[in-house]
């Protein structure tokens, strides 16, 4: 990587978000932090202040000696800062006008804008974190649980890089080994040894990829929120359900089947799982022209489902338009949710069990509100029971950029057991093996392109 001028000038930004607030930051890092500051400051000698400490102090514009805000200003002196450089932020009374007069202060004396993402870039670029960890500040900012902020914590952490470094260390021992063997050959069957050798570490660091892969379906619901889609057919109570999920009525319920025309999406934290719920028209054979479309869009919404919400009427006998929905959603990871328990029952548990196969299903009465608390409880036990938390070491793939190369690193290796199976000639299988070695490298950015670098920082927040 090249590095130009423009590329570690004085940069500054505010860093909290816009609009009326208790405080507002302008956060400078660069070179010129202190010079800049030292410019627009009065107050104590920020020469002669210790590395991290906040002091109190007036901004004032030098050229017309006016009085802007009083502040308290933090010095952080390189290299131990954020970015690796100086910082200094300032921190100011939160109103738009006057933190866009410091910011503009600042920006005419010596710092210039800094682009969406450009100080965690710097902490990048300074070396100070990886990538995996850069994209975790992101992750870990638009984190909407629990769940999901502790996955970009341990992240940030390193925690993932610490496994693909090692990863890719053991892939360069057994490739430094393989030169030696070719080149001080000490046995007459070193190109057996050499495969041998290769195809234990392939197959090992293969299983290690297998198993981190299984915990990017988790940590993609985890971003994404749970693709929870409301099945069933007209009037069975679906709308009533997601009212009752998202605890405010949100979609329109009556009496008249055919209520809901079209699909209703909606994100709600059921116990620390996001969930991105899905309300549907009821599914039936309709001449209507909105309708029709609508009951096409609710069997998509089958097919897209993380998980299914069978809705069946309980006070009525199971109809062919019910075996027809238990059918189109056995596939799926789902729960039938018998409703309207409150009238006399009529449905035959038993014919349902039987379709089930013991899947779990659950009574409600959507009018009552009851059973819904043992419908999020079973949603939030189905999602962890597997195995959110037994994941190696805890860390957990979220991030689909790095859940492809995972994938090419995995391929990757099964070319080398497929190259070694085949007979192939050694220093044809290390190809395969560099390149595993090469994908690994994308994820933490021990290999990157510019391109990529400036592609995954422009996506972050103004001020990070
Ligand atoms: N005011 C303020 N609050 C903030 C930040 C900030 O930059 N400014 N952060 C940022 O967005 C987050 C904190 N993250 C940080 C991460 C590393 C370092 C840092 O200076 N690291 C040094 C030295 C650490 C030490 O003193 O032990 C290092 O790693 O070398 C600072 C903040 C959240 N809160
Ligand atoms: N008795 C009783 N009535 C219910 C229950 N749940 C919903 N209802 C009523 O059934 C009717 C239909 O409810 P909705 O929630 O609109 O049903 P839907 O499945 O969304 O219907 P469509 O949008 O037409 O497919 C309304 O009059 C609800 O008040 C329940 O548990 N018990
Ligand atoms: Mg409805």
């Amino acid at each position: 990587m090249v590095l130009t001028t423009t590329e570690f000038d004085t940069i500054a930004a505010i860093s909290t978000p816009p609009g009326e607030g208790g405080i507002s930051i302008v956060r400078i890092s660069g070179e010129d932090a202190l010079a800049v500051a030292k410019k627009i400051y009065r107050g104590k000698n920020l020469d002669k202040v210790a590395s991290n400490t906040i002091n109190y102090g007036h901004i004032v514009d030098p050229t017309t000696h006016e009085e802007v805000d009083e502040v308290m200003l933090s010095v952080m002196r390189a290299p131990h800062t954020y970015t690796e450089e100086d910082i200094v932020e300032i921190n100011c009374h939160g109103g738009l006008v006057a933190t866009n007069r410091i910011l503009q202060l600042v920006l005419s004396n010596g710092a210039r804008m800094a682009e969406p993402g450009e100080f965690t870039k710097r902490a990048f670029l300074n070396g100070r974190i990886d990538l995996s960890q850069s994209e975790a500040v992101m992750d870990l900012i638009e984190a909407k649980t629990d769940r999901s902020m502790k996955a970009a914590i341990s992240q940030l952490d390193g925690n993932l890089s610490h496994l693909i470094k090692h990863l890719r260390k053991d892939i360069l021992d057994v490739l430094a080994q393989v030169e030696v063997n070719i080149d001080y050959p000490e046995y007459d069957d070193v190109e057996t040894m050499t495969s041998k050798l290769l195809r234990q570490k392939a197959t090992d660091v293969h299983e290690r990829i297998v198993q981190l892969l299984k915990t990017a379906k988790q940590g993609k619901i985890l971003r994404e929120g749970l693709a929870t889609s409301i099945i069933g057919r007209p009037n069975v109570g679906k709308s009533s359900l997601l009212n009752h999920l998202l605890h405010e009525d949100k979609a329109i319920v009556t009496d008249v089947p055919g209520t809901t025309r079209d699909v209703l999406e909606e994100y709600v934290n059921v116990r620390g799982v996001p969930l991105k719920l899905v309300d549907t028209a009821g599914i039936r054979d309709t001449q209507d022209k909105v309708e029709k479309i609508g009951v096409d869009r609710s069997r998509k919404a089958i097919d897209s489902a993380d998980l299914v919400l069978l809705v069946l009427n309980a006070s009525e006998a199971l109809t062919n338009e019910d075996q027809e929905l238990l059918k189109a959603t056995e596939d799926k990871q789902r729960i039938i949710v018998l409703n309207k328990t409150d009238l006399p029952t009529k449905i035959n548990l038993q014919q349902i069990k039987a379709l089930t196969k013991g899947q779990k299903i659950i009574s409600t009465s959507a009018i009552k509100a009851n059973g819904v608390t043992q419908l999020e409880e079973l949603i939030a036990k189905m999602f962890f029971d597997e195995g959110i938390t037994s994941s190696q070491n805890d860390v957990m793939v979220t991030n689909a950029r790095h859940i492809g190369l995972l994938n090419q690193a995995k391929s990757a290796l099964e070319d080398v057991i497929k190259g070694l199976n085949d007979g192939m000639p050694v220093d044809l299988v290390q190809i395969d093996m560099t390149r595993c070695w090469d994908y690994l490298g994308e994820i933490t950015g021990d290999s990157y392109q510019d391109e990529l670098i400036d592609q995954l920082f422009s996506q972050f927040c103004l001020g990070k």
